[in-house]
């Protein structure tokens, strides 16, 4: 695998955590966030578990920009990024990996990666992250070529993975990476987020299989109906069947 590029690009991240304070965030007139708040320290891997609904990927949105926060306040790096623009998000050193891939399925692999770097104007710097990108994941490099939506969907996901590292994040927040896949393939998936981790990329996850978010984490969050219902250290949580269960029902180890 390989080393990690090293990020020039970013005014703030390095080092950076992320804090999420008393966010509230709608839909029109629907409140999904009543109030959340986090932290993901420099380096860590923090995990968002809870059932359907409870809002998990509005979490990610709101960081990411792609949801404005009606209250309260995301902070990176000790700066607000609270209701930035989204490529600003980007620029500062957050990419948000959403839920079912996106892929663009009608582009090449090799053309999914240099649109992951959309913020960035040098041809020959595009190329050098694409080069890590297939160091990183060879078997994207053997199909480099290949339409993305031909992928298998776990090549798929790694695919959506290596996008969002083309903009050389310091924080990557992964929405349900593991969705659809194979036990097998799922490993894969969270093998590469361990590894993309281990080089220095803080890592926040959504994940729906509770065993593997918490298996990859140090961390996690149990988020209900919009609110944090728990925060505990991974193992612990894992430790903790009925609390789980509480807040998980049936869904919760499956
Ligand atoms: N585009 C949307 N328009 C209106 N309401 C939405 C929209 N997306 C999500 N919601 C609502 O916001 C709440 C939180 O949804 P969210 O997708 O964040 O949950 P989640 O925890 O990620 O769940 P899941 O695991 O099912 O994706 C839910 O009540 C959901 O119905």
């Amino acid at each position: 695998m390989s080393a990690i590029v090293s990020n020039t690009n970013n005014a703030i991240g390095n080092g950076a955590s992320l804090k999420v304070d008393r966010i509230r965030v709608g839909y029109g007139k629907t409140v999904a966030l009543h109030g959340i708040s986090l932290e993901v320290g420099a380096g860590e891997i923090v995990a968002l578990i809870g059932a359907n609904g409870a809002g998990k990927s509005t979490t990610l949105r709101a960081i990411s920009g792609l949801l404005k926060c009606a209250e309260g306040q995301v902070t990176w790096g000790g700066q607000s990024i609270t209701n930035w623009a989204v490529d600003r998000i980007v620029a500062a050193g957050i990419a948000h990996c959403p839920e079912e891939r996106h892929v663009w399925p009608n582009m090449s692999v090799q053309e999914n990666l240099a649109l992951g770097a959309y913020l960035c104007r040098s041809k020959a710097e595009i190329e050098r992250r694409i080069g890590i990108a297939f160091h990183r994941f060879p078997r994207l490099k053997e199909r480099s070529r290949q339409l993305a939506g031909t992928l298998s969907g776990g090549e798929q996901q790694m695919l959506a993975i290596a996008r969002a590292l083309m903009s050389e994040p310091r924080l990557l927040m992964l929405d349900e990476p593991s969705l659809g896949l194979s036990p097998k393939m799922a490993d894969e998936v969270f093998d590469v987020v361990r590894e993309i981790n281990r080089h220095g990329v803080t890592v926040l996850l959504v994940e729906q299989n509770v065993h593997n978010a918490l298996s990859v984490a140090s961390r996690a969050y149990v988020v209900e109906t919009g609110r944090v219902a728990a925060s505990r250290d991974a193992a612990s949580l894992l430790g903790d069947p009925a609390l789980l269960n509480a807040y998980l029902g049936g869904e919760a180890l499956a």
